[in-house]
């Protein structure tokens, strides 16, 4: 699903983010990535949905190299993801629903096709209710929600999530991991790069730790690792 081999970057100022990671994320997986501020994690994440290149070394997402992506052939690889933010990023003079029916506009699908799959997912994330909400109408976890609800309605094989609990509430981000976890046993790999300590220590999937660019830990079953 995502395999690294001696991949590196280095970003243009020299801050050397991710020095030889050699990882492999398999299909229908849950991971964590963590580590301290500035470790690379954010960087992690990017890679994998070509927001930034490797200078180094060979990724592979969904069966393509990322490396060898012509510009064109790069929204291909992006429909095959979800991805989800700390800030959610919802268009804010659309309604819950039109953002949710945005991300399938996109991709062309058929009136039809979104008339019946935006009510599905919504209700996946439990705010039907909440369907003619603007984002300013709704909490932060709300909009937390419709942001994981876009993220998978074109059902991607893989959702990258980053800090998407960084802006909730303890009991908030709970609720937020249970539709994480529920999109995952539905066999999408997840991949979330995470501060939140009582997320991780609560959900005992594979953690990966990143310390000065390099992994420094893989834990099946892990625990977070640090006190913050
Ligand atoms: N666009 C950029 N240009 C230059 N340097 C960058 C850029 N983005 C990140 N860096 C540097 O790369 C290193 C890794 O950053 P990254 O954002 O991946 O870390 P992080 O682990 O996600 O940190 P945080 O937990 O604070 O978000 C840091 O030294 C950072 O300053």
């Amino acid at each position: 699903m995502i395999q690294m081999n001696g991949v590196s970057k280095v970003y243009s100022n020299g801050s050397v983010a991710l020095s030889d990671i050699n990882v492999q994320i398999d299909k229908g997986e849950f991971v964590f990535v963590v580590g301290p501020s500035g470790a690379g994690k954010s960087t992690f994440i990017k890679l994998v949905f070509r927001e930034e290149l490797p200078t180094q070394g060979e990724l592979v997402v969904n069966g393509r190299n990322v490396g060898d992506l012509e510009p064109p052939e790069v929204p291909y690889l992006r429909r095959s993801l979800g991805i989800v933010f700390q800030d959610y990023r919802l268009l804010p003079n659309r309604t819950a629903y039109e953002n949710v029916a945005f991300a399938m506009q996109v991709v062309e699908s058929s009136h039809r096709e979104i008339q019946k799959r935006v009510p599905h997912v919504l209700d996946l994330v439990g705010l039907r209710q909440k369907a003619r909400h603007y984002p300013t109408q709704m909490s932060g976890g709300e909009q937390q929600r419709i942001a994981i609800a876009r993220a998978i309605v074109n059902n991607p094989v893989i959702v990258i999530a980053d800090e998407p609990t960084g802006n909730l509430d303890p009991e908030t981000s709970w609720e937020i991991m249970k539709i994480f976890d529920r999109i995952n046993q539905n066999g999408t790999t997840i991949v979330m790069a995470t501060h939140d300590k009582t997320v991780v220590d609560g959900m005992r999937k594979r953690v990966i730790a990143i310390e000065k660019s390099r992994i420094v830990r893989d834990e099946a079953k892990g625990v977070y690792g640090y006190e913050d």
